[in-house]
């Protein structure tokens, strides 16, 4: 379809394309031309990407098909670009052509100079105060860590202890307060440190606790350390990947025999119910209104549940069945290079009939005493315990499918580290629900891909 405004093409082209024709080059073509400005013959040229086929009219207009890349080597005007295609050159609509393949592939080569740790945004979010306050506020989380020194307050007697990631430093800050370990190094990479270091001050903890500024994996201690304790669980446990940190600042200054807080992580994972969330998302578009706009169903399944859904808070009825313990991390052994590929598997059992909408997964750390035999601390952010900042992490399915008693859900779960943003991973679920009636045993497959974020 070619609209009228995309025959009359201005007089401009047609000189330029008859200096063409003649084999001069643009460049030659400069001299003979008077151009309205000067600037457009300089400007350089830009890739651009055909939106949709185009057949040129008239001998001057360039035809293209849907995705093309043209050289646009000016833009007289609005509606009329000079562009080249394969050799030929000649004016085509500027509307049919869209330069975010271009401007991405730009984009996605300026990228790749981009920090693979996105260390300056991580590390300014961190400055602020906006998620320290968050987590300060998760009691839950808090209270933990607090349990953990306090109940091994007399074990800690002159420890060395590096807390990782302190942020605001209420980790050290309970290590002096409440014990009396021989130093403990706070060591803190955003600009957050220098706070720390007036609550520490302001604390009377200086004695105690030191203040370093770094990344973890760049400062020197004066020593090894007898304790490693760190608060790096991210969304679905290992988002941010803080815990590779964690691995290479145990590698250079644990101790042998030193211990690690938290000491085990372990995610788990169950099907479940998510009625509200996809009544939200998706049942709306039935019939907003009286109307009928379940044509934007696919978008939605596209825009809600491509990606996981995270702070999501599930209720202990919307869990299908017992949660599985599909992954178990021990922080003594884990290595950097295991975190590149991470298997777990599940197999459920339904207990009871309902809509099988996605996977909601969940982590719990356990802190093990210093005492052998001592109590270990738990902090648990599953549907079962006090909620926490993290609240849970949902992965719908694309379509929801009814389940019943008696069913079963078998498969795995794989969580695999972006290679390029070594924040990020995608988490691939495989499963089959294996439906047994009298008559018939029938079985369903899938598998869908979430990534988070990259
Ligand atoms: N996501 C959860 N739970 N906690 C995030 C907690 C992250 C805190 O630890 C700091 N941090 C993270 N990685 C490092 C590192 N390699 N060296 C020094 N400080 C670091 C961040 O700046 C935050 O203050």
């Amino acid at each position: 379809y070619i609209s009228s405004e995309f025959t009359d093409a201005p007089s401009y082209f047609v000189k330029r394309f008859n200096l063409f024709l003649s084999g001069k080059t643009a460049g030659e073509s400069k001299s003979d031309m008077q151009t309205e400005n000067e600037e457009e013959e300089d400007a350089s040229v830009e890739e651009y990407v055909a939106l949709t086929n185009y057949t040129g009219s008239g001998s001057d207009q360039l035809s293209f098909s849907s995705g093309d890349t043209l050289l646009v080597h000016s833009k007289p005007s609005s509606e009329w670009w000079w562009a080249e295609l394969k050799g030929d050159i000649g004016y085509v609509p500027a509307s049919y052509l869209r330069q975010d393949a271009a401007a991405a592939a730009a984009e996605e080569e300026e990228e790749e100079d981009e920090d693979p740790w996105q260390d300056e945004e991580y590390f300014g979010s961190y400055g602020k105060l906006r998620l320290h306050l968050e987590m300060l506020s998760d009691k839950s989380r808090t209270e933990a860590y607090r349990q953990v020194i306090l109940s091994n307050s007399a074990s800690l007697r002159n420890k060395v202890v590096i807390d990782l990631g302190c942020g605001t430093g209420i980790i050290s800050l309970f290590c002096a307060q409440l014990a009396q370990p021989s130093e403990v190094f706070a060591v803190e990479a955003s600009s957050m440190a220098e706070y720390t270091r007036q609550l520490v001050k302001q604390n009377g903890c200086e004695a105690v606790v030191t203040v370093l500024q770094g990344r973890a994996e760049e400062i020197e201690l004066p020593e090894r350390v007898d304790v490693l304790v760190s608060e790096w669980m991210g969304n679905c446990l290992l988002f941010e990947f803080m815990v590779e940190s964690v691995l290479v600042a145990r590698d250079r200054w644990l101790k042998e025999g030193g211990v690690m807080w938290p000491s085990s992580a372990t995610l788990t994972l169950v099907p479940c119910q998510a009625n509200s969330y996809y009544a939200e998302k998706m049942a709306f578009w039935e019939q907003p209104y009286g109307l009928d706009f379940t044509p934007l169903q696919p978008l939605a399944q596209q825009e809600f549940f491509t990606k996981p859904k995270f702070s999501h808070l599930i209720e202990p009825d919307d869990c299908l069945t017992t949660p599985c313990d599909v992954l178990c991390l021990d922080m003594y052994t884990l290595q950097v290079k295991d975190l590149e590929e991470i298997k777990g598997q599940f197999h459920f059992c339904l207990e009871k009939s309902g809509v099988f909408h996605g996977f909601t997964a969940w982590f719990t750390v356990h802190f093990e005493s210093l005492e052998t035999g001592g109590a270990t601390v738990e902090l648990n952010t599953g549907p079962n315990s006090e909620p926490t900042h993290w609240k849970q992490t949902l992965f719908m399915l694309d379509r929801p499918v009814s389940v019943f008693a008696g069913d079963s859900i078998s498969g795995n779960i794989l969580l695999r580290r972006n290679s390029v943003w070594r924040r990020h991973m995608t988490v691939t679920l495989h499963w089959s629900i294996n439906s047994s009636t009298e008559e018939t045993d029938t079985t369903q497959v899938g598998t869908k891909s979430f990534p988070m974020w990259r």
